[in-house]
């Protein structure tokens, strides 16, 4: 069963609109970049290689809409659209890859017509969603080698088909050990504010009958304590080159607990994740979302209107509470500056 994430077609991307799962399957369709731009912020699309994948092809609806123009005018207004999808959502650097290898794209053919330009981007962007399930199948491939026969595994938020353009990072290694005919059983951290896990990663589990069940946030470090999980496994929107790694709200606590007990803790992410312009955690920005997030369920008010939130979407695992990242290109282990930096093409 495929989850097709996000599909360019008829010279638009259709997206599957993740704010509707999982009382209701729509698709947002985006006509032109500003819808991208909106469905990144709003998350309709939401996980970092999908957002990367949909701010590539945000950049071919900006060609789309702007190929009329002369060359010159046409190169400036390119430079808006790269600037506006940029900002769309600061913390996943697969956004900035995606859109930086559009840039590429339109500086290697600049002496094109932007009508021709236009299909050079709309290949690239094609490349760019094709690469991501073979990079996630890989990645799976790898994290099950560290999937015991017999396992139960814990994860968070949804590094899932709907975190990717399909099969998943995370969730792609619980794939692959399902799949390989292992016996595993997931809990999955409903992940508040925004639910992803309870939302999206549950429906996608319970949709290929993956044995699992939904936790609150804090039901998690018992879990562990008790010895109920074999391995944790979490996605990832930013690794810096020392392995400390942004992910979701609320993967840091969960490492601190996995390494009090000494329960293995693995980061699943491709090579697109890894920011090789930065050391550590403390230079990844940590995106702030609205109060409401917080203050209300599907917009429903759960707390009193005088009291204001604070809502960080993402964490910074230090690299010392991290097992192994798995990678498209195999395990990294420690020391993970050194094993990382060989990874820099
Ligand atoms: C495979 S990347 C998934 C990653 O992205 C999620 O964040 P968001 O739902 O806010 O885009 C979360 O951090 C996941 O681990």
């Amino acid at each position: 069963m495929e989850i097709k994430t996000l599909e360019f077609k008829d010279e638009k991307l259709y997206l599957i609109d993740q704010r509707k799962l999982p009382n209701s399957f729509e698709i947002f369709v985006c006509e032109n970049y500003t819808d991208v731009d909106f469905a990144i912020k709003d998350m309709v699309v939401r996980g970092a290689p999908a957002i990367g994948a949909s701010g590539a092809y945000g950049v071919v609806l900006g060609a789309k809409e702007y190929k009329h123009l002369d060359k010159k005018d046409f190169l400036e207004k390119m430079k808006e659209v790269s600037n506006t999808l940029n900002k769309s959502r600061p913390t996943a650097v697969n956004l900035m890859w995606g859109i930086k290898r559009m840039e590429n794209i339109i500086e290697e053919n600049k002496e094109l017509s932007p009508v021709e330009i236009y299909e050079k981007l709309k290949e690239e962007g094609n490349n760019i969603a094709k690469e991501d399930v073979k990079i996630n199948k890989a990645m799976g491939e790898y994290g099950n080698t560290l999937v015991p026969e017999k396992a139960t595994i814990l994860t968070h938020c949804n590094a899932g088909a709907l975190a990717t353009v399909e099969y998943g990072t995370a969730l792609g290694v619980i794939r692959s050990a399902f799949y390989s005919g292992k016996d595993i059983f997931v809990y999955v951290d409903e992940t508040r504010p925004r639910l992803q896990g309870a939302k999206l990663t549950s429906w996608e589990l319970v949709k290929e009958n993956i044995p699992c069940k939904l936790i609150s946030d804090s039901v998690a470090a018992t879990l562990i304590r008790d010895g109920k999980i074999d391995l944790i496994v979490v996605g990832a929107d930013r690794i810096a080159t020392n392995g400390d790694t942004a992910n979701k709200i609320g993967t840091f606590m969960l490492s601190v607990v996995a390494k009090t007990y000494n329960i293995p803790f693995y980061i699943a992410a491709p090579i697109s994740t890894i920011d090789f312009n930065i050391e550590t955690g403390k230079e990844i920005v940590i995106e702030e979302r609205d109060d409401e997030e917080v203050t209300h369920i599907q917009g429903v008010r759960i707390a009193p209107e005088e009291i204001e939130a604070y809502n960080p979407a993402f964490d910074v695992t230090p690299n010392e509470n991290i097992t192994a990242i798995i990678t498209e290109k195999g395990i990294i282990n420690p020391p993970f500056k050194e094993n990382i930096l060989k990874l820099r093409s």
